[in-house]
């Protein structure tokens, strides 16, 4: 089986595109195996690039855990620049059907290639039932969430997947390590989550680290970026386009208008091709 290592930001994934060969008769087990940075190809977990009825393409992505997550939006640049770059759909706009829906995105091409996607991420999900989180509030705004003694205010914010965002005084300080499978699992989460820590250092322009919903801690998280985004404007700290730094770095984000689309833009990299012995 072919695959195509691909990483936004260093948020890595392996690549398996059914276009032309078989899908994996199981996904979830494939993405245990090889996401394993010792013993398999190693990344953050796996994304299926398949033929898809409404869109260019349709995509589904595995955790490391292997369990299936509704979107990824590092994955969906890197889906749409091998879109392009392989010659599935050779155009500046192409369109992903995803768990959140069909999403366009606009690559900006160098040489060839496409270096730079600029993503429709949809709507934020706001109201508490679907994101879901039984924190108070619609949606949850700096909500008080109790862990191992200690109570942090949390704004939840869904891009398709569920996101709760602690602002802090200092991300880098932040036992990322140890609070992450915490909160990820908290019975306020009926369906985990991933987790962001956010400094703010102006109006329009911030740090954050992520712990992610079945794969721990990452470089970087596209949804997560958008739902800091929302989380900025919605507690009143930042301004509606930001730019956010991360370990792997940087995206640009805004939120237009409060029922509209986020967008964000940033890179897509591809690394190596390789072959999987098995399905
Ligand atoms: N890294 C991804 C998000 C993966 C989220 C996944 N961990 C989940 O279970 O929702 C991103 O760039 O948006």
């Amino acid at each position: 089986m072919k695959f195509t290592k691909m990483h936004g930001l260093g948020n890595d994934y392996v690549y398996i595109e059914t276009f032309h060969q078989p899908e994996p008769s199981d996904p979830s087990l494939l993405a245990r195996t090889i996401s394993d940075r010792h013993f398999g190809v190693g990344s953050d977990g796996l994304i299926l690039i398949m033929p898809s009825r409404q869109a260019d393409a349709r995509m589904r992505m595995f955790n490391a855990d292997g369990s299936e997550g509704e979107m990824c939006g590092n994955g969906v640049r890197c889906v749409a620049k091998y879109l392009h770059d392989h010659g599935i759909a050779r155009k500046e706009r192409v369109t992903v059907e995803t768990g959140r829906g069909v999403l366009s995105l606009d690559l900006k091409i160098d040489q060839g290639e496409a270096k730079l996607v600029r993503v429709d991420m949809g709507t934020p999900i706001l109201r508490a039932a679907e994101i879901p989180t039984l924190l108070p509030g619609d949606p949850p705004i700096d909500a008080p969430l109790q862990v191992d003694g200690q109570t942090f205010a949390v704004t939840a914010v869904s891009m398709g997947n569920p996101h709760a965002i602690i602002f802090v005084e200092d991300s880098a300080a932040f036992p990322l390590e140890r609070l992450g499978p915490l909160i990820e699992n908290h019975p306020m989460f009926p369906r985990r989550v991933n987790l962001h820590v956010v400094d703010v250092f102006g109006p329009e322009e911030v740090r954050m680290r992520t712990w992610e919903r079945g794969s721990g801690i990452t470089l970087a998280c596209g949804t997560g970026a958008c739902a800091v985004c929302v989380a900025g404007v919605l507690t009143g700290r930042t301004s509606r386009r930001i730019l956010a730094h991360l370990p792997g770095g940087d995206l640009q984000l805004e939120w237009p208008e409060p029922s509209e689309s986020v967008f964000m833009t940033g890179p897509a990299t591809e690394v190596f091709s390789g072959e999987w012995p098995a399905g």
